[in-house]
C-alpha cells in the first residue's frame, strides 16, 4: 500500500489527487477487459489486462479495509463488484483461474487452504457467490452461471455504457481542466513576461534593484490585456526579425553577388584602363616624339627659308611705320597726307602735289600697335641664338617715332627692344636641353661723334676711352664697354631706365624730348651647345638713330645746333654707305663716322639688317617723310653682302 501512503499529503492544488488517479486507472482497464469480454476475438491471451485487473480489486479491497479513503469509498465498492463480475466472465470464458468463479469455489468447497489466501482477499459479495455454489450441482451451476452471465452481461453492458459516458464526461472534464491550466500557465507566463517588460522599461524602476518577477501578482485584466499586446508584439516582432533575417540574408546574398560582379568588373576595367594608359603612354610618348621631330624639322626648315628669302633679299629689310597724329599737329590744323593702298605700300602727296607710292616689306599704319609690329620682327631675334649678329634699327625725321618703336613705354605699349628680350629669353628657354645660353647687354651713346657707356656714370664716362675695334668673336666691338649679364627680361627695365635717364636729351621745335643722340643696344647671346660643347655667338644691335633735323624749322641754336649738325653728319655718312654698297664701289666710306663705323660689320654682311623707316603723317612733314622715304627705298635694295654666321669656337 505504499503508492496509497502520501494519499492524505497529496498537494491540494493538484488537479487530480492520487486516490482519482487509481480510480481513473482502474476505470480505464475494467473498461479494457469488459470491451474485450464483449469481443471475445479480442481477449489477451497472455492474461495480463485480466492480471491487472484482478491486482485492481485486490487493491480496492485492501484500501477499504483502510479508514484513509473513506471518501471514495462509493467508487471502490462499485469497483470491486465490476471487476468480480468481469473476472468471473473472463475465467469462464476462457478457463483461466485467477481465483474467482467457479475455481476459487470449488476450492473453497475442498477446503484448499493453499489458494484460501488468494482468494481470501475477496469481498462479502464473492464469498456470497461461492456459498451459493457449494449448493448447487455443478451442472446446474454452470446453466446458472451461464444465465446470470447473459444477465450480467446486459447489466455490464449497460453499466458499461454509463461507465463510457461518466469516462467521457470525465476525459472532457479532465482536458477541460488540463486546458485551464495550460492556460493559466500561459497567461501566467504572460504576466510574467509583461512584468519583466515594464520593469526593463520603467529602467528598473522602484528601488534600482533587481525584481523579484515572481513577487508579482500574476494575473490581473488589466497586465493580462497588457500581456497579450506584449505577447502579440512579441511575436510581431519576432516576426519582424526573422523577416528582417531572411531580408538581410536575401540582399547579403544579393550584395555579396553583386561585390563579386562588380569587383570582376572592376577588375577588368582597371586593367584595360591600365593598359589603354600604356598604350596611351607609349602612343603619347611616340606623338610627342613625332611631334618634337616634326617641330625640329620645321624649326629647320623656317629658318632656311627666311636665311633664303633674306639673302635673296639682300640681307636687309625695310618695315616703314606711319605714327599718328600728335595733339599739337591736330590743334594747328595740320593735315594727314598718308594713305595706305595694301599692307606693304604707303601713299602721300608730296609737297611739290605729286602723288608718291612707297613699296616696303611691311607698312604699319597709325593704327598699328606695337606687339604687330614685333610678330614681324621676331623671327629676326631667333637668328641670334643661332649665332647671327642682327641689326634693328630706326630711321626717321626727329620726331616720327624711332625712340617709341624700339623702347616703347610700358605693358602693351613696349617697344622692340624689350619684346626682343623676352623673346630670347623666350628661345633660350626652349632651347634649355639641348643649349646653355647667357646674356649681357651694354647700352651706348654716340654724341657729337663720342661713345658713351650708357650704364655708368658721366665722371665714369668722362675718364674712360671707348675704342672701335673689330674681330671679335661678334665682329665689331667696343673697348671698355660696360657688359651687364641679365638673368630675366624684367631686368632689362631697369637697364633701359637707366640707359635712358643717361642718354643725352633736349627739346626742339619738333619734339618736345628730342634725342640728342644715336643710342645702341647690344644684346650678346653666349650659347654653348650641351653635346658638341661648341660655343656660338650672337649679337642683336638694337639702335634708336637721332633724328635728321631742318635747323630752320627745329630752330636749334648752340649745343642743340651742335648737335643737330653732327645728328646730320652721320646720318649722311650712313646714306653714304647705303649708297656706295648699292652701287657696289669698291670704297665704302664706313669710317666717316662713328656711327657707320659701329655699323660696319652689320653692314658688310656679317649680320642680318631690318631697318624701320618711321614717317610722320602731317603735311607739313611731307619733304622730311618723302627723304626718308626715298634714303628707306634705296637701303632696300642694297645688297649687304653674304650673311655669314660667327664662327663656332670649343668652350673654354
Ligand atoms: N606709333 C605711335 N603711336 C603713338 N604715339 C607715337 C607713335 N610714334 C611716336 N609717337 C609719339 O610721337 C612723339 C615723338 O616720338 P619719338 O620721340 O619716338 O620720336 P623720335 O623719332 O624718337 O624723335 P627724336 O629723333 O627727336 O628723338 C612722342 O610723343 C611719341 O610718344
Amino acid at each position: 500500500m505504499e503508492n496509497f501512503n502520501s494519499i492524505s499529503h497529496v498537494d491540494p492544488n493538484r488537479i487530480f489527487s492520487n486516490e482519482e488517479t487509481f480510480i481513473l486507472q482502474c476505470q480505464g482497464d475494467l473498461a479494457s477487459l469488459e470491451y474485450s469480454l464483449e469481443h471475445p476475438q479480442i481477449i489477451d491471451q497472455d492474461d495480463d489486462i485480466a492480471k491487472e485487473c484482478k491486482k485492481h480489486k485486490l487493491d480496492c479491497m485492501r484500501m477499504l479495509e483502510t479508514d484513509t479513503h473513506k471518501r471514495i469509498e462509493p467508487e471502490l465498492m462499485n469497483l470491486i463488484a465490476r471487476f468480480s463480475d468481469a473476472l468471473e466472465i473472463y475465467e469462464a470464458m476462457t478457463g483461466t483461474d485467477l481465483g474467482e468463479g467457479q475455481a476459487a469455489k470449488a476450492r473453497a468447497a475442498a477446503g484448499d487452504e493453499e489458494m484460501a489466501e488468494a482468494d481470501s482477499d475477496d469481498d462479502d459479495y464473492q464469498k456470497r457467490l461461492r456459498a451459493r455454489a457449494k449448493k448447487s450441482d455443478p451442472n446446474q451451476a454452470v446453466i446458472e452461471g451461464q444465465q446470470q452471465v447473459h444477465q450480467l452481461m446486459d447489466k455490464q453492458r449497460n453499466e458499461t455504457n454509463t461507465l463510457r459516458q461518466q469516462l467521457e464526461e470525465l476525459r472532457q472534464k479532465h482536458e477541460h481542466l488540463q486546458n485551464k491550466y495550460n492556460d493559466a500557465k500561459a497567461k501566467n507566463r504572460e504576466a510574467v513576461a509583461a512584468l519583466e517588460e515594464m520593469h526593463a522599461a520603467g529602467g528598473g524602476g522602484g528601488g534600482g534593484g533587481a525584481v523579484a518577477v515572481g513577487a508579482f501578482p500574476v494575473i490581473g485584466g488589466k497586465v493580462s490585456l497588457s500581456a497579450q499586446s506584449a505577447q502579440r508584439m512579441r511575436q510581431n516582432a519576432q516576426a519582424l526579425r526573422q523577416g528582417l533575417r531572411e531580408l538581410r540574408d536575401h540582399h547579403t546574398a544579393d550584395i555579396s553577388r553583386e561585390a563579386q560582379y562588380y569587383a570582376a568588373q572592376l577588375n577588368s576595367a582597371m586593367a584595360a584602363i591600365v593598359q589603354a594608359g600604356q598604350m596611351e603612354r607609349q602612343s603619347d610618348q611616340k606623338a610627342l616624339q613625332w611631334t618634337q621631330d616634326l617641330y625640329k624639322k620645321e624649326l629647320k626648315l623656317r629658318k632656311q627659308y627666311y636665311n633664303t628669302i633674306q639673302e635673296l633679299k639682300g640681307n636687309i629689310r625695310v618695315y616703314c611705320r606711319v605714327r599718328p597724329m600728335l595733339k599739337k599737329e591736330i590743334d594747328e590744323g595740320r593735315t594727314n597726307i598718308m594713305t595706305f593702298p595694301s599692307t606693304d605700300e604707303l601713299k602721300f602727296i608730296d609737297a611739290n602735289g605729286r602723288p608718291k607710292l612707297f613699296e616696303f616689306d611691311e607698312v604699319y599704319p597709325p593704327e598699328a600697335p606695337q606687339a604687330k609690329v614685333f610678330e614681324d620682327t621676331s623671327p629676326l631675334i631667333d637668328s641670334v641664338v643661332d649665332g647671327y649678329n642682327v641689326c634693328i634699327f630706326a630711321y626717321g625725321q626727329t620726331g616720327s617715332g624711332k625712340t617709341f618703336t624700339m623702347g616703347g613705354g610700358d605693358g602693351e605699349s613696349k617697344g622692340i627692344n624689350t619684346r626682343a628680350l623676352e623673346r630670347l629669353f623666350q628661345i633660350i628657354e626652349e632651347r634649355k636641353e639641348t643649349e646653355d645660353s647667357n646674356v649681357t647687354v651694354s647700352v651706348l651713346e654716340i654724341y657729337i661723334e663720342q661713345i658713351r657707356d650708357l650704364l655708368v656714370s658721366k665722371q665714369q664716362n668722362a675718364s674712360t676711352t671707348y675704342d672701335i675695334k673689330q674681330g671679335g668673336p661678334t665682329g665689331t666691338y667696343v673697348t671698355n664697354l660696360s657688359e651687364v649679364k641679365v638673368n630675366s627680361p624684367s631686368d632689362i627695365h631697369s637697364i633701359m631706365a637707366k640707359a635712358q635717364k643717361n642718354r643725352s636729351e633736349g627739346s626742339t621745335n619738333m619734339n618736345e624730348h628730342s634725342s640728342r643722340s644715336h643710342m645702341i643696344l647690344y644684346i650678346t647671346v653666349r650659347t654653348t651647345n650641351k653635346q658638341t660643347n661648341l660655343q656660338t655667338y650672337g649679337k642683336l644691335s638694337l639702335v634708336d638713330l637721332a633724328g635728321s633735323e631742318r635747323l630752320d624749322k627745329s630752330g636749334a641754336v648752340g649745343q642743340a645746333q651742335k648737335e643737330a649738325v653732327s645728328i646730320n653728319k652721320s646720318l649722311s655718312a650712313l646714306g653714304d654707305v647705303i649708297s656706295g654698297l648699292s652701287q657696289s664701289t669698291k670704297h665704302i666710306p664706313f669710317r666717316n663716322s662713328v656711327l657707320t663705323f659701329l655699323l660696319q660689320d652689320s653692314m658688310a654682311g656679317q649680320a642680318k639688317v631690318l631697318m624701320f623707316v618711321c614717317v610722320g603723317p602731317a603735311d607739313y612733314n611731307a619733304s622730311e617723310s618723302s627723304s626718308s622715304l626715298l634714303f628707306a627705298s634705296r637701303a632696300r635694295g642694297v645688297a649687304f653682302g653674304q650673311i655669314k654666321k660667327n664662327a663656332a669656337t670649343e668652350k673654354q
